[in-house]
């Protein structure tokens, strides 16, 4: 029998760089490899930190592989989460490596987390007893050993009346034990009293985790129904079979009311996960997500990679979010790759949404999926009164974007002290800056877009690539002065215009402009909510979930917006946004109101929104999906050539198209001829064409575009073509996007 040093294996490592192939290494048994395990092991010329994705007993005889470095003490990568991995870079056709980097990037900032200083009262009295100074002391009797920042929070006082508390000696400064990673929740903390509807839903969707096998299960309630409420009970479920939940939530930074709801259902708050959470933090709740501790991560898409010990339930709420497609980097659908990840896990998935999208409401018309359906808002309270203002016959005056119909909607919901929402789907002061005189116009200098007009930040800018210049006094073609003119509205403009309509009225701007970050945001979230404004003037941001209590109006400046972009998903996102953001009037007592500015009243999308009927708008536009072939009845695929110059993006965009159908046959797809119609079951290929966003970042642009049947290979072609295509070099690079959702 050999000697135990000598007992090998070999194992496949692979490294969170930009490849697809792991690399096999030697390893002695005294090591203790398992698939899963981090290691250490040469790379070219470095050490580099790489996970065991197979293990297997090495040949007898010596090996020429190199020998695995050194093990590193990280809880080693489940077989599942290994296969998510595999499985997320196959359908964004992504190399493995970076996808294992998006899992793996968390447990290597493990340091310190910043010391908590805790304030305890000594019984010393203050000097004098201000209002503020009795906050402070009752909140502190009541609350016990609390940070500053706690403190001064429940107290509602800023940090200096606790800093002169703490010079008077009335509080003195203790250590406290680091926050524990993950709280834990008491699913019994406090039960809500559901709805009829709600608790037949609940019931179902707890049958559902209980079942520990793969399900998913579409919560379609209309706005104010209150899915929340219904899908915690799902969630107690699993915390009361002790598995684990993922909450994905589209503006997770955003959402302080949620965390708010769930700590008064749970008695806890939940585990976030976001990019403003730090990394030291980042680290703990990885561990403590692979060790089981950590039972409810309520996280952004990314915290669909976290390393889940018992998953048991996945919720993808707003499912019908475009925030959920990741575009740059590794391509990925978080609500598909959550439906992937809930089958290799055997788990439950719930996708929820006031207007679940087109391919979801597909699946679930096709059984594939059941469908819970809340008919109506909570506590008998009625769906908001929709309205068009048709602006062709009663417009604003030139130049301003308030009805006179919205203007005395406003004018009576003011008077009657209650909330109103003034929804513009664009940022900033105004799109377009032109010059009256030459009629020269801002563009940016590397895209081919207008410099967006931003008066909070003083500059224009450009929404694709951030570019950012002063507006200048003269126009800088021909030098005249006082010549520059705003086109069109922005959310600035708007309030601009509101505040001269309504010199009393407290307004405000909820836009991603705003200084002071997804902080500020929350905490203006926070104030809408309170009734702290009377007006607020918001971009899609405000359509998105919110609960404000004290609004009953709402008027949306441009519905037709979002129609004429050319994208197939045009009419299902307008509709899904007007839904929405109407959905926020009169969620609480008294009933609301929307109305909806329009140039085409008549369009479908319209006519669903005003009549309510959005059975039927479903109905028309699956239906229209169906004829065209596209998602969820076809694939689609976007190929984006780009160049330095436009002339070597094109030809190599061309080339593609030619290699395309020359390619050798194959039992995956079938690509229908050149110019010719596509019969059932072949793949078209449309393009090569100028993007839409002709240069972008000074890269000049062209599109292909794949559309496939559901049963071809599509991944398979794409892989062919680009092995077969011209090489990508001289600064020309073809980019995959598996399931485009931007067609710019
Ligand atoms: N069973 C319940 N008991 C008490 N309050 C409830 C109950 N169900 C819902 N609510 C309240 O009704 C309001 C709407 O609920 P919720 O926000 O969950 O609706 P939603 O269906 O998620 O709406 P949207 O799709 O518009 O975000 C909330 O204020 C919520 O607290
Ligand atoms: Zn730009």
């Amino acid at each position: 029998m050999p000697a135990a040093e000598s007992v090998q294996s070999v194992v496949d490592v692979l490294f969170p760089v930009a490849v697809d192939t792991a690399y096999s290494y030697v390893a002695p048994a005294a090591m203790g490899l398992v698939p899963g395990a981090f290691v250490e092991a040469p790379l070219g010329p470095r050490r580099a930190i790489g996970v065991v994705f197979a293990q297997r007993p090495a040949p007898p005889g010596a090996s020429n592989l190199r020998a695995v470095a050194a093990r590193l003490d990280i809880s080693p990568l489940g077989d599942r989460l290994r296969d998510f991995i595999d499985w997320v870079a196959r359908w964004g056709m992504s190399p493995r490596g970076m996808v294992l980097r998006m899992a793996i990037r968390a447990p290597f900032h493990a340091a310190p987390e910043p010391k908590r200083v805790g304030l305890r009262l000594t019984g010393a009295a203050p000097a004098r007893l201000t209002p503020a100074r009795e906050r402070t002391l009752a909140a502190a009797q009541a609350g016990g050993l609390m940070t500053k920042a706690a403190l001064a929070k429940a107290a509602g006082v800023s940090a200096s009346v606790i800093d002169g508390l703490i010079r008077q000696g009335v509080f003195t400064l203790e250590t406290l034990a680091p926050e524990p990673a993950a709280p834990v929740g008491d699913p019994d903390f406090r039960q809500p009293l559901l709805s009829q509807d709600q608790a037949a839903a609940a019931a179902e969707l707890a049958k559902a985790v209980l079942a520990q096998s793969f399900s998913v299960t579409l919560l379609e309630g209309v706005t104010g129904s209150g899915k929340t409420e219904t899908y915690f009970e799902a969630i107690a479920a699993a915390l009361r079979a002790g598995r684990q939940t993922l909450v994905l939530l589209p503006e997770i930074a955003l959402t302080s009311q949620f965390v708010d709801r769930f700590g008064a259902r749970f008695g806890a708050a939940p585990v976030e996960w976001h990019s403003g959470i730090g990394a030291a933090r980042r680290a703990r709740i990885w561990s403590a997500v692979a060790s089981g501790e950590a039972k409810i991560i309520i996280g952004a898409r990314s915290a669909l990679f976290l390393p889940f010990q018992s998953l048991g339930l996945v919720i993808v709420d707003e499912e019908h979010d475009g925030a959920y497609k990741q575009e740059d980097g590794v391509v990925y659908h978080a609500r598909d790759m959550a439906v992937v990840r809930g089958r290799i896990e055997q788990c439950a998935v719930i996708l929820a949404s006031a207007t679940p999208s087109i391919e979801t409401r597909v699946n679930a018309d096709q059984g594939r999926y059941r469908r819970l359906v809340l008919k109506d808002r909570f506590g008998g309270r009625a769906m908001p009164k929709i309205e068009a203002v048709d602006m062709r016959l009663k417009p604003p005056p030139r130049g301003k974007w308030i009805s006179p119909a919205l203007i005395a909607a406003l004018a009576d919901n003011l008077g009657k002290g209650q909330q109103s929402l003034l929804f513009l789907n664009r940022r900033g002061y105004a799109p377009l800056t032109l010059c009256r005189s030459c009629g020269h116009r801002f563009q940016c200098p590397n895209c081919a877009a207008w410099l967006v007009d931003h008066r909070f930040r003083k500059a224009l800018i450009c929404h694709h690539c951030g570019h950012m210049e002063r507006r200048p006094e003269l126009c800088p073609n021909c030098e005249a002065v006082e010549s520059l003119m705003a086109c069109g509205p922005g959310v600035e403009r708007l309030e601009e215009e509101a505040a001269e309509l309504f010199p009393d009225a407290r307004l405000m701007i909820l836009s991603s402009d705003l200084a002071g970050g997804a902080e500020r945001l929350r905490a203006e979230f926070e104030a809408v909510a309170r009734g702290a404004c009377d007006i607020v003037i918001g971009t899609q941001l405000v359509a998105k979930g919110h609960n404000f209590p004290g609004l009953t109006l709402v008027g949306v400046i441009d519905a037709d917006i979002g129609l004429t972009s050319g994208d197939p998903r045009a009419a299902e996102r307008t509709f899904q946004l007007l839904q929405q953001v109407t959905g926020r009037a009169g969620r609480f007592e008294t009933p609301g109101r929307a109305l909806v500015q329009s140039f085409q009243p008549e369009h479908p999308v319209m006519r669903a929104i005003l009549s309510g009927d959005s059975e039927k708008f479903y109905a028309e536009e699956i239906e229209q999906r169906r004829r065209a072939g596209l998602p969820p009845f076809g694939r689609l695929a976007a190929l984006i050539v780009s160049g330095n110059d436009a002339a070597s993006a094109e030809a190599f965009a061309r080339a593609l198209a030619r290699a395309a159908h020359d390619l050798p046959r194959s039992d995956g797809w079938t690509l229908a001829a050149a110019g010719g119609l596509p019969t059932e079951g072949e793949l078209s290929l449309l393009g090569p064409a100028e993007a839409p966003i002709a240069i972008l970042r000074g890269r000049h642009r062209f599109r292909l575009l794949i559309r496939a049947p559901r049963s071809s290979d599509l991944q398979g072609f794409l892989n062919a073509l680009l092995a077969a295509g011209p090489p990508q070099r001289g600064g020309v690079n073809a980019a995959i996007d598996i399931d485009p959702q931007s067609f710019l």
